[in-house]
C-alpha cells in the first residue's frame, strides 16, 4: 500500500496534520474496494484531492474520472449532463447525447457539492447508486453502467436531509465511508506551512523574492480564523506576494490583507458591520441592476418552461409566485432606480466613476431596461468588479454563510456559488 507521505507528495497536498493524515490513509484504503465514498469539510480544504488519489489507487485507475460540480450546473440541464438525453426529448436536443454516467463507465465520478442536487436527480443517482442502471432523458430504456461515485460537500447533509432537501436514502448510499477534511484553523502547525509554500510558488511564478513574515505577522497568521480555509490562504499569499514591495511583511501588513470574517482577534475585529454597508447611493445603484438582471434570468428560465412544455396555462400555474413577483417588483425597481439618477444628477457627493449619469436624466429614465444594457455593454468590467465587492462585502458580513449572504444580495445560492467559484473567491 502507498505510504501517506508519498500519497500527499504525489497529489501535492501540504501538511502534516493527524486529521489530515488520517484522511489521506482512508482514500488510500478504501480505494481498491468499490465502497462509496462521501468527503466532508468546509469550503476550501482541499476535498478535490481525495477523489483524485481514491481513483488513481483503484483497480479504475486507466478509466475516466470526471469530475462534476453539482451547484455549478442549472437545474434545467443537470438531468441530461449526467444521464444523457434522446434526440427530442427537449427543445434544443437535436441529437442523442451521451451523459457523464455512460461516458465514465468503468471509471469514476466525483460528485461535488452533492448536496446542492435537485430532488429529481436525487432519485436517479439513487437507482445508479442501487443496481447501476440509469435512463437517458426522454427514454424508458434502462441503461447499465459501472461507475465507482466519490461524492463531497460542505453542506451539513443533517440539516439539508431535516429540511426535505436531500434524500435519507440517497445520503447513506453515497456515505458508507466518510471522509473529514478539517478546517485550516484546526490545523495551526500547517497554517504557516502552507503559507511559505505559497508565498515561495509565487515568488517562482511572480520572479519577485519571496515574502517573510515578521514573529508578529507569523502570529496573527496563526490565529485568524480563514472561513475561506486554504483556497483563502492561498489567495492572501499571492496577493501580498504580487502587491507588497518590502518582502518583510509586518502585522499590519498582513492585517489589511484579513477581512474580518468573524474573528475573534480583538485588533482584526470591527465589530458587526452596519445596516449602511450597501447604502451608498452607487452601491443600491448597483443592486437594482443586480435585481433587474435577476428578473431577466427569471424571465428566461419562465421562457424556458414554456418552449419546453408547450402548455401556457399550466406554466401559468406552476409559476405564478414567479409571475406575481416579477409584475410587481417592477414598478417598485423603477421608482428606486428613478430617484437615485435623480439624486445622482442633481450633484449628490459620490463621484461616478462607473457609470456616466445623463444630462437628461429625466428622458433617459424611460427605459431602465435599455439604460440597464448600455451600462452593462459599456462598463461590464467595471460591474463585474463591483458584483466581486459586493460579494465579498456580503460574505464578509454574514461571516461566509451564503444562505445569508445570497438572501441580502437578492440571488440564490445556487448562483451566489457559482460567482464565488468564478471569482475565485
Ligand atoms: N493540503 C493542501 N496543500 C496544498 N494546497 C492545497 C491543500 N488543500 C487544498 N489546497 C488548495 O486549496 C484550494 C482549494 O482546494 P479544493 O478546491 O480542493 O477545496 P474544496 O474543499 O473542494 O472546496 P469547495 O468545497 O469550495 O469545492 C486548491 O487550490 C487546492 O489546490
Amino acid at each position: 500500500m502507498e505510504s501517506i507521505q508519498a500519497t500527499k507528495q504525489r497529489f501535492g497536498i501540504i501538511g502534516n496534520d493527524p486529521k489530515l493524515n488520517r484522511a489521506v490513509e482512508k482514500a488510500i484504503q478504501v480505494a481498491p474496494t468499490d465502497i462509496s465514498v462521501l468527503v466532508t469539510g468546509e469550503s476550501g480544504v482541499g476535498k478535490e484531492s481525495i477523489p483524485k488519489i481514491i481513483h488513481s489507487l483503484s483497480h479504475r485507475k486507466h478509466g475516466k474520472y470526471i469530475a462534476v460540480n453539482c451547484g455549478a450546473i442549472p437545474e434545467g440541464t443537470i438531468d441530461s449532463e449526467l444521464f444523457g438525453h434522446e434526440k427530442g426529448s427537449f427543445t434544443g436536443a437535436t441529437a442523442t447525447r451521451s451523459g457523464y454516467f455512460e461516458v465514465a463507465d468503468g471509471g469514476t465520478i466525483f460528485l461535488d457539492e452533492v448536496g446542492e442536487l435537485p430532488l429529481p436527480t436525487q432519485v436517479r443517482l439513487l437507482r445508479v447508486l442501487e443496481n447501476g442502471e440509469f435512463l437517458k432523458v426522454g427514454s424508458s430504456q434502462a441503461q447499465k453502467t459501472d461507475v465507482r461515485i466519490v461524492a463531497a460537500t460542505n453542506v451539513k447533509m443533517a440539516e439539508a436531509i431535516q429540511k426535505g432537501k436531500f434524500r435519507e436514502d440517497l445520503y447513506y448510499r453515497l456515505s458508507t465511508v466518510e471522509i473529514n477534511l478539517p478546517p485550516l484553523r484546526e490545523r495551526e502547525e500547517d497554517i504557516h506551512l502552507l503559507f511559505r509554500k505559497f508565498a515561495a510558488d509565487f515568488a517562482q511564478k511572480y520572479k519577485m523574492p519571496t515574502i517573510r513574515l515578521t514573529d508578529q505577522a507569523t502570529d496573527l497568521l496563526l490565529k485568524y480564523r480563514w472561513s475561506g480555509n486554504i483556497r483563502q490562504l492561498r489567495n492572501v499569499a499571492e496577493q501580498i506576494s504580487v502587491l507588497e514591495q518590502n518582502r518583510e511583511i509586518s502585522y499590519e501588513t498582513l492585517k489589511h490583507y484579513l477581512p474580518d470574517m468573524g474573528s475573534n482577534l480583538p485588533a482584526i475585529v470591527n465589530a458587526k458591520k452596519s445596516e449602511s454597508d450597501f447604502s451608498s447611493e452607487r452601491e443600491i445603484l448597483y443592486k437594482v441592476l443586480f435585481d433587474m438582471k435577476r428578473d431577466v434570468n427569471d424571465l428566461k428560465k419562465l421562457t424556458l418552461e414554456l418552449m419546453k412544455s408547450g402548455n401556457a396555462a399550466k406554466v401559468k400555474e406552476e409559476q405564478s409566485s414567479l409571475i406575481n413577483k416579477i409584475y410587481s417588483e417592477e414598478n417598485e425597481a423603477e421608482e428606486e432606480l428613478a430617484s437615485i439618477i435623480e439624486e445622482e444628477t442633481n450633484g449628490a457627493q459620490t463621484d461616478v466613476e462607473v457609470f456616466s449619469i445623463p444630462e437628461h436624466a429625466s428622458e433617459q429614465r424611460k427605459d431602465k431596461y435599455e439604460y440597464a444594457e448600455e451600462i452593462e455593454e459599456e462598463e461590464n468590467l467595471s460591474l463585474q468588479q463591483k458584483e466581486l465587492e459586493l460579494i465579498k462585502k456580503s460574505l464578509e458580513k454574514y461571516n461566509g454563510k451564503r444562505k445569508d449572504a445570497a438572501d441580502e444580495l437578492g440571488i440564490s445560492e445556487r448562483t451566489l456559488y457559482r460567482k464565488i467559484k468564478q471569482y475565485d473567491l
